[in-house]
């Protein structure tokens, strides 16, 4: 049977009364693992989007961050953030390198507060297996895995005991799974599934557009957010500036892109240019206030209220 789904662009949420005098009320913090964070979106742990500095500069901010996972020495990065007083959060992978890695960061005495295990589809044998291998080696750290796209998907990443899923399959702005695979899932559908099929939280993966999604995705369920495209165009952000005629870019490639391969094998991403924008502290500052505004409008006080809201689907 064909099912129709749904993206955060076909859906909107219903007002209800607001019980604040002031946006400023409402409480856009989330507890996630074993911290608590300003906000629950963060930037994808992608090499165009974080470096060391960004990771460093969102935790002193309250916010969490995932570092990369692309020729980084998770050992020493781990390290760094910690001697800093900063929680360390790395990503991993399912092959012998990262096996190596976790053998490095044992041998160091070091825990990551956060490791995220990153593949493309970790409903797969070499994900158990990875994740099985995480949680008996590393129980004091809370893992992320992902990223998945059903709710049968979830409760295995549950069963095989991921303290946080990520879910999104082919949403992404520089994604080309869906073109060159025919796999995907819009959002909102992913998310709600997702979310439903399991008691850990699920981090909502790609396809913010519009600030608004931040809210949609909350009520869908997610307790987390990740975001490529919407950092990607910053001074924080990793990627490099190209000037075209006058007019400043910043460098946006996938993960599974050629370019950060650096071989044209299995490729699934590509590399775009956005809009160079400045400092990322308007950006921040704007999706705090923007937040606060659909709790508001949720009716709430904290995040809370949006996992109640109704949500409605608009034809175009
Ligand atoms: N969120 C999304 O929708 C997507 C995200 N990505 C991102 O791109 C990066 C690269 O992802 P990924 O390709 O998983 O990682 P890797 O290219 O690092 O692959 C990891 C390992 O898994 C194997 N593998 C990967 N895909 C499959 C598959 N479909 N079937 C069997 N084995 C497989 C690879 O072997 P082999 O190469 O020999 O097959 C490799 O040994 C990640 O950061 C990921 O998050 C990529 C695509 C979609
Ligand atoms: N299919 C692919 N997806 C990718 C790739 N690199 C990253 N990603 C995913 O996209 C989101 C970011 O999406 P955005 O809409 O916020 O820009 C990221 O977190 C990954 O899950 C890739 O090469 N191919």
């Amino acid at each position: 049977m064909m099912t129709t789904e749904l993206n955060y662009g076909d859906v909107y949420l219903v007002p209800r009364k607001t019980i604040v005098d002031s946006r400023k009320e409402c409480d856009t913090s989330v507890q996630f693992g074993p911290r608590r964070f300003d906000m629950p979106i963060y930037p994808s742990n992608m090499k165009s989007v974080v470096d060391e500095e960004t990771c460093a500069a969102f935790a002193r901010l309250g916010w969490f961050y995932t570092m990369h996972r692309f020729n980084v020495d998770a050992c020493r990065f781990t390290a760094a953030m910690q001697e800093e007083g900063l929680f360390a959060s790395i990503s991993v992978g399912v092959n012998e390198d990262t096996l190596q890695q976790l053998a490095e960061l044992k041998a160091a005495g070091l825990t990551p507060e956060y490791i995220t295990l990153d593949v493309a589809n970790a409903w797969c044998v070499k994900a158990e297996r990875m994740i099985k291998h995480i949680k008996d080696a590393f129980p004091g750290s809370f893992l992320i895995g992902g990223n998945i796209a059903t709710a049968e998907a979830a409760r295995d990443l549950e069963s095989w005991g991921c303290d946080a899923i990520k879910a999104g399959i082919a949403g992404g702005r520089v994604c080309i799974t869906k073109n060159k695979t025919g796999f995907h899932r819009p959002m909102v559908s992913t998310v709600r599934d997702c979310a439903t099929a399991v008691s850990v939280p699920v981090i909502a993966d790609g396809g913010i557009v519009e600030h608004g999604d931040m809210a949609k995705a909350l009520a869908c369920g997610a307790s987390m957010i990740m975001a490529g495209s919407l950092f990607a165009g910053y001074d924080e952000s990793a990627g490099e500036i190209v000037e075209i005629n006058g007019k400043h870019y910043k460098e946006y490639f996938g993960s599974a892109s050629q370019f950060n391969k650096g071989a044209y094998v299995n490729v699934e991403g590509k590399k775009i240019l956005v809009e160079y924008k400045g400092s990322i502290g308007k950006l921040l500052r704007e999706l705090k206030e923007d937040l606060q505004s659909s709790v508001s409008y949720a009716g709430g006080r904290d995040l809370s209220a949006l996992k109640t809201v109704e949500m409605i689907q608009v034809y175009r």
